[in-house]
């Protein structure tokens, strides 16, 4: 919770529910904690008063929150050089959730201090009209940074403590956000009492009605009469008296008797119909003793389950949570947005239940850093989803395989002989020849129609991945079999669609097939589609290598991944089978298309959403690089603001925004238990778009990271690519790929949005990606004719 100097909080906490209070002044703030069992009044006054420099970035804010209590009056004073002092603005933003802009009480302009360039002065004053957290906003709309002095006066009111019990203590004189945290002790007892109540009120409720409830009796006995047949009900009216034909009754009665067999006929008709209409009328009460019945046992699932969290000690979670399928009913897509809100709502460590799953939601980096520093290897599994038993080889490829001996083999393999910086820059032909085939595409396409970006990254990445694995390019210029192209095109589009989908299968205690038959007979055919894809790319290459005999050169054994692996597998057929080697290519061709891809159509619809930003990146580029030449890798490093916009892309657009991990034993996260086998989902997107780290979190400014340039991470805040153990393998290529297909893109082209405004809904797959492509116009800067012509 937010608090500001001498201000005071009031936090309503139930003695019956709250056994303890604890207080967490983690910045040392120093802070006084007073407890009172009646409501302190409003009536203390203080006044407090700051003032400090500060230095505003270009169209740039500074931020202070404070809480203050309704009745205290804040005045802002800004003094600044007198250019600049009309587009400095100070703001006062009320809530804590919902932002609403308080308009000042009194506004006036001061002239104070003539230096070279007089400073001049405006002062503003905000009346408080509710208890609340406020945000002090001081904007610069200048171009260029500007020093302002920034004076604050408040008169603040405060709750009288003079009856209250406890105290622990507090002064700090400058502007920064004091953060503390409260913490409640929950009162076992009390809940335990009132979950014995409830069951007593619903099995009470359901005595009541049992007891009132004639209706099952003469239900039975209506039934009997409704079955029998037209004689029958003679028999039934004799039923109390005597036996038909031995009455003792007198004349008038037999008469009667005999008479009335058909009135009583009828009579008993009706008594059927009535009894017909009695049952219409059980039907309900059994409905809503069933119905109470259910609802009984849910409150007391889901009261049963809240407690023995709390006793155990596990994080906080959703109440309620449903039998078999947990918190499942909370979710919509996407995913990682819907989990943002949750998290916002309950707090950055969160325990769900998706169906019979314990699921551990983490969305802050000081959490995101215990799980991936403290406790990085308990967490180093993947968790065991369909999609990684039937695409991962029963969890064996590199991606869904748990931490141990087997992955650390894969890893080693990855890392030192397929993704190491040396064989990624012996490869940088291959990135080259592939982004030139890109432009040269578009050269060819038709100026005044727009262009389906995400075909065209696709295609790029394939080829590219394809090439580095097997030597073998798929699609565009030079392919000659187009049928195989398609069917490559499909194997890996298929993998992209259904290993990202998630199966409800996977998460309800029943059996697989249930929920999940169609989905697997799926996911069986693609596997056996790719196995004998891959297995053909491996034989092709080791006929090649073969027929070289022993002139086989160092240079040929290392022309692609296959022939590194293949030669090692002379050496040692174990560690490098066909099996692995399989897995390997499968591994790196899925996860290094659609990521990458999927990045630089985020880029590239960012960009045209900002073209200021593209602007700027065009002019960096003719600086470093010029139009005499294509930009190239090793123009990279120079390009930084290039670079500061792919941070931005992978910042608001992560391609994992929830990484996937599982505990292999218990642990403690925050203070709280999580027990072995509970999935964690690091939930990057929120992190990277909370609010409380990043100014303006959902505008693009790629700026924002201009003082972090060089580095792809930014402690646990920003992790586009993971962190630790099962961080991104890849990032050195990605980040080439992505650097040198963008910049290509700038420096040789004019480009125009095709429709009238880009849709950035986003979609859920294998990795984040725009539900609907981006069409883009792009024209040939002139400019670069000179270099174009020769492409
Ligand atoms: C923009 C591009 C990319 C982004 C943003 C990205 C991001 C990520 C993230 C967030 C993870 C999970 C990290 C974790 O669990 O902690 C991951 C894992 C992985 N990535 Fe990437 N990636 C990209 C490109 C690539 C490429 C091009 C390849 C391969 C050529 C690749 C191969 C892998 C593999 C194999 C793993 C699993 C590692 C393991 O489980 O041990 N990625 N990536």
């Amino acid at each position: 919770m937010v608090l500001g100097p001498s201000s005071s909080r009031l936090v309503k906490a139930s003695s019956v529910f709250v056994e303890k209070v604890q207080l967490r002044d983690e910045d040392k703030n120093r802070a006084f904690l007073f407890s009172s069992s009646e409501k302190p009044e409003l009536s203390i006054e203080t006044n407090w008063s700051v003032s400090s420099y500060l230095i505003i970035g270009p169209y740039s804010r500074k931020r202070f929150s404070l809480w203050l209590n309704r009745g205290s009056q804040i005045n802002l004073r800004l003094e600044a050089q007198s250019s600049t002092l009309n587009q400095l603005e100070a703001v006062v933003v009320k809530g804590e959730q919902k932002y609403e802009i308080l308009l000042p009480k009194l506004r006036t302009t001061l002239n104070l201090l003539t230096l070279n360039e007089p400073i001049k002065g405006t002062e503003v004053e905000y009346a408080i009209e509710e208890d609340d957290r406020y945000r002090l906003e001081i904007i610069n709309s200048n171009s260029r940074s500007v020093i302002t002095m920034l004076n604050v006066n408040v008169s603040s009111k405060k709750y009288d403590i003079t009856k209250a019990k406890n105290n622990c203590s507090t002064t700090k004189g400058n502007l920064d956000d004091w953060y503390l945290e409260l913490s409640f002790v929950a009162r076992v007892v009390a809940y335990i009492a009132i979950l014995g109540l409830i069951v007593l009120f619903i099995f009470l409720m359901l005595k009541y009605l049992g007891a009132c409830d004639s209706v099952p009796e003469s239900y039975v006995e209506q039934t009997a009469v409704q079955e029998i047949t037209e004689t029958h009900p003679i028999l039934l009216e004799k039923k109390d008296g005597c036996s038909y034909g031995t009455t003792n009754h007198g004349e008038d009665e037999d008469s009667r008797d005999s008479s009335s067999s058909s009135e009583d006929l009828y009579d008993d008709h009706e008594r059927g119909e009535q009894g017909v209409s009695d049952m219409s009328k059980a039907h309900p009460q059994i409905d809503l003793t069933m119905f109470l019945y259910l609802l009984y046992f849910l409150v007391l699932y889901a009261m049963t389950k809240h407690f023995l969290n709390k006793i155990q000690n596990l994080p906080q979670s959703p109440f309620p949570v449903l039998p078999i399928i947990g918190h499942l009913y909370l979710f919509k897509n996407p995913l990682h947005r819907c989990l943002s809100k949750l998290s916002d709502r309950y707090g950055p460590i969160l325990f769900l239940q998706f169906g019979s799953r314990p699921v551990l939601l983490v969305s802050s980096p000081s959490a995101a850093e215990e799980c991936l520093t403290k406790n990085d290897i308990i967490f180093a599994n993947r968790p065991h989803l369909l999609a990684g038993k039937h695409l991962g080889n029963n969890y064996t490829n590199l991606t869904y395989a748990s931490y141990g001996d087997h992955w650390r083999n894969l890893r080693r393999i990855a890392t030192l002989e397929i993704l190491s910086s040396h064989r990624v820059q012996m490869l940088s032909h291959i990135r080259a020849d592939e982004v030139r085939s890109l432009i040269r595409q578009l050269l060819r396409s038709d100026q005044n129609q727009a262009v389906e970006m995400k075909p065209l990254f696709l295609e790029l990445m394939l080829n590219n991945m394809l090439r580095m694995v097997a030597a073998k390019r798929y699609y565009g210029e030079s392919v000659e079999d187009i049928e195989e192209a398609k069917k490559v095109h499909k194997i890996v589009t298929d993998g992209n669609l259904l290993g990202g989908t998630s199966n409800i299968g996977d998460f309800l205690p029943l059996p697989k097939w249930i929920f999940s038959g169609g989905d697997v007979k799926s996911l069986i055919e693609l596997q056996k589609k790719r196995v004998s894809f891959m297995q053909s790319l491996i034989e092709e290459r080791r006929k090649i290598l073969t027929s070289h005999g022993s002139s086989i050169s160092e240079e040929m054994k290392t022309k692609c991944m296959i022939d590194v692996l293949l030669y090692l597998q002379e050496s040692d057929p174990e560690s490098y089978s066909d099996d692995i080697i399989r897995g390997l290519m499968q591994t790196l061709i899925t996860s290094g298309t659609d990521s990458s891809a999927g990045t630089m159509e985020w880029a590239m619809s960012l960009l045209l959403t900002n073209p200021e930003v593209l602007k700027e990146a065009q002019n960096e580029l003719d600086h470093c690089v010029g139009h005499d030449r294509l930009v190239n890798e090793s123009d990279l490093p120079k390009l930084s603001y290039l670079h500061c916009i792919i941070k931005e892309t992978t910042r608001l657009y992560p391609a994992g925004p929830l990484i996937p991990h599982e505990s292999s034993e218990e642990c403690t996260v925050g203070g709280f238990r999580i027990p072995r086998g509970t999935i964690l989902l690091i939930n990057l997107w929120a992190i990277q778009q909370d609010p409380k780290l990043w100014d303006e979190p959902t505008r693009f400014k790629p700026k924002r990271f201009k003082q972090s340039e060089g580095v792809m991470r930014d402690g646990f805040k920003y992790m586009p690519f993971g962190s630790g153990r099962r961080g991104c393998p890849s990032e050195n290529l990605a980040m080439r790929m992505l650097g040198l297909t963008l910049a290509s893109l700038i420096q040789c082209f004019e480009w125009e949005v095709g429709s009238e405004k880009i849709d950035m809904t986003e979609k859920l797959g294998i990795s984040l990606c725009k539900a609907n492509s981006l069409q883009a116009k792009c024209r040939p800067r002139p400019i670069m004719a000179n270099v174009l012509y020769r492409i």
